[in-house]
């Protein structure tokens, strides 16, 4: 990679997320990592998620703590009224990789995204989301600034991303109806022995190969290679063997993760706030008064339940939810997200009293909660989870055992890996019926609690071995900061 003088220049690192709350989280903790390694950083939101956070957490005095770290903001492209609700993410996606290139080559050439007060260029090293890794990657080139590509979903999902063409070469793709849900794949190497057509990106499961949104996760998918490197919030203690298989395709990876652990960690060491208090990242307004309800709640009983930011269900699936969680007779804690039941205005009325006893007895339910608190709180003994990355993460770390109820994206991979893998839990994929909820709670948190319990807490050990001294994602995060120095000062990474 060319350079752009041979001044030495202080870094100042851009990092771009997509719009969307397990997105943002990550790479805001990724961001916070490197402010604490003192490098100066400007992250870049839309105009949409900023203002959102600015509404939910404190991030403009948290990371005023961080010499030279600014928020700036973009535009997603899309229409001021457009509702960039949940379920139009996609939407959002397509918007920024179609319309934002001119306006970010302008920003990032220009001195708008550095500090008025140092001297050095605006951006030395980009860090960008991978599902836009190839406008991004362009623009880069263009200007001469090494750019890496962050990818927030796992390994796993990312592995199967790259494997897509060859699916669709061998005519497993598209997939013949629901037939053909249970055959094995035979394409995604490494995976052969485990991974079902039912459990593939839900950007699979079309008839049209032609289709957009399939297009997008391949596209972005095959940018990658272009980029200097890809970060991953995994650990080689997972994902070690797929990390392997993407390393052919692109052979400079840090996998730093679990982020949220490693940021706790390393703040520990720093600060003196307690790390739970020092991280929020919330595009959504926390209801904490769960974690006192949990307090009185006796050790590893609750198992709590969420879908995540995005994921949209029916009333139907609701109350086969609420109906399974009550009947299960087994304490629950519940994140009902006010935009998260399809078409309702309000997804508590007109429900049975029979669920509204059940749940005033053993229950509670917020709009949001503080999740990683919840998921370290020693009343928590499971996760019914939609199997979002951050959510999988959060649950290992905390030594949580999970039923997984992926809903799209990465969600079926996801599920797979932590049923059939890691053995962390059970997968209900594909159906959403009160009997099975009811069944699947009770395994989980009786029949088979010693059985997950022991995998998770031998997981959560080798999480937080990878990110503590000496470990995999600790070291291979100091090579990432080693590498943003040396390429800033005139050294290729
Ligand atoms: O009440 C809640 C619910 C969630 N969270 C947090 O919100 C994040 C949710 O992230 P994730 O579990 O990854 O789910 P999504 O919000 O659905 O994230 C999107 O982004 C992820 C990363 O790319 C993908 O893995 C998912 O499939 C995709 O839907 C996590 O950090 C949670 O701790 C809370 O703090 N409180
Ligand atoms: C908007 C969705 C499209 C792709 C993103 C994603 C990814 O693979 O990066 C996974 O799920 C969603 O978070 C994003």
């Amino acid at each position: 990679m060319e350079q752009q003088d041979s001044r030495c220049y202080l870094p100042r690192v851009l990092i771009f997320p997509l719009p969307a709350q397990g997105h943002v989280n990550a790479m805001l903790k990724l961001a916070e990592l490197l402010g604490l390694a003192g490098l100066h950083v400007t992250f870049l939101n839309t105009h949409f998620v900023h203002n959102r956070l600015l509404l939910h957490t404190d991030i403009p005095a948290r990371f005023a703590n961080y010499p030279g770290f600014l928020f700036k903001t973009i535009s997603d492209g899309l229409p001021e009224d457009h509702p960039r609700s949940s379920n139009s993410i996609m939407e959002v996606a397509h918007s920024i990789n179609m319309k934002s290139k001119s306006l970010f080559k302008q920003m990032v050439a220009s001195n708008e995204l550095g500090s008025e007060s140092d001297s050095s260029p605006s951006v030395t090293f980009i860090i960008v989301d991978g599902i836009f890794g190839g406008f991004t990657t362009d623009v880069a080139n263009e200007l001469h600034i090494p750019i890496i590509h962050f990818r927030t979903v796992g390994a796993c999902c990312f592995w199967t991303y790259f494997s897509i063409p060859k699916l669709i070469q061998a005519g497993e793709l598209p997939i013949r109806g629901k037939e053909d849900m249970d055959r094995l794949t035979r394409n995604v190497p490494g995976m052969e022995s485990f991974l079902r057509c039912r459990d593939l990106p839900s950007f699979c499961r079309v008839s049209d190969l032609t289709d957009s949104n399939l297009q997008l996760a391949v596209r972005e998918t095959y940018q990658s290679p272009r980029a200097q490197a890809i970060i991953l919030n995994t650990f080689d203690d997972l994902e070690g063997p797929v990390i392997s298989h993407i390393r052919t395709l692109c052979p400079k990876i840090y996998s730093i993760g679990p982020l949220h652990a490693h940021l706790k960690l390393k703040l520990s060491h720093t600060t003196p706030l307690p790390p739970s208090q020092s991280s929020s990242n919330n595009l959504f307004d926390v209801d904490k008064s769960c974690i006192a309800w949990l307090d009185k709640q006796p050790l590893n009983s609750v198992i709590y339940v969420s879908f995540g930011s995005i994921a949209v269900i029916t009333r139907h699936e609701l109350m086969e939810f609420w109906y399974g969680l009550v009947n299960s007779k087994k304490r629950f804690l519940w994140v009902v997200r006010p935009d998260m039941v399809a078409g309702e205005g309000n997804a508590h009325h007109n429900i049975p009293t029979e669920l509204l006893e059940g749940t005033k007895e053993r229950g509670y339910m917020v709009g949001w909660a503080p999740q990683e608190e919840v998921l370290e709180h020693r009343a928590v003994g499971g996760f019914m989870t939609h199997s979002g990355w951050n959510s999988i993460l959060e649950s290992i770390v905390a030594g949580v055992p999970m039923i997984c109820w992926p809903r799209r994206a990465d969600q079926p991979v996801n599920s797979r890996f932590v049923s059939e893998v890691w053995k962390l839990g059970l997968e209900m994929k594909d159906v959403c019926d009160r009997n099975i909820v009811e069944k699947m709670v009770n395994d989980l948190m009786e029949e088979r609690k010693e059985e997950f319990q022991r995998e998770a807490e031998k997981m959560s050990k080798l999480a937080w071995k990878s990110v503590s001294e000496g470990g995999s994602s600790y070291c291979n995060l100091e090579s990432l900061i080693q590498s943003i120095r040396l390429t800033t000062n005139g050294s290729k990474t």
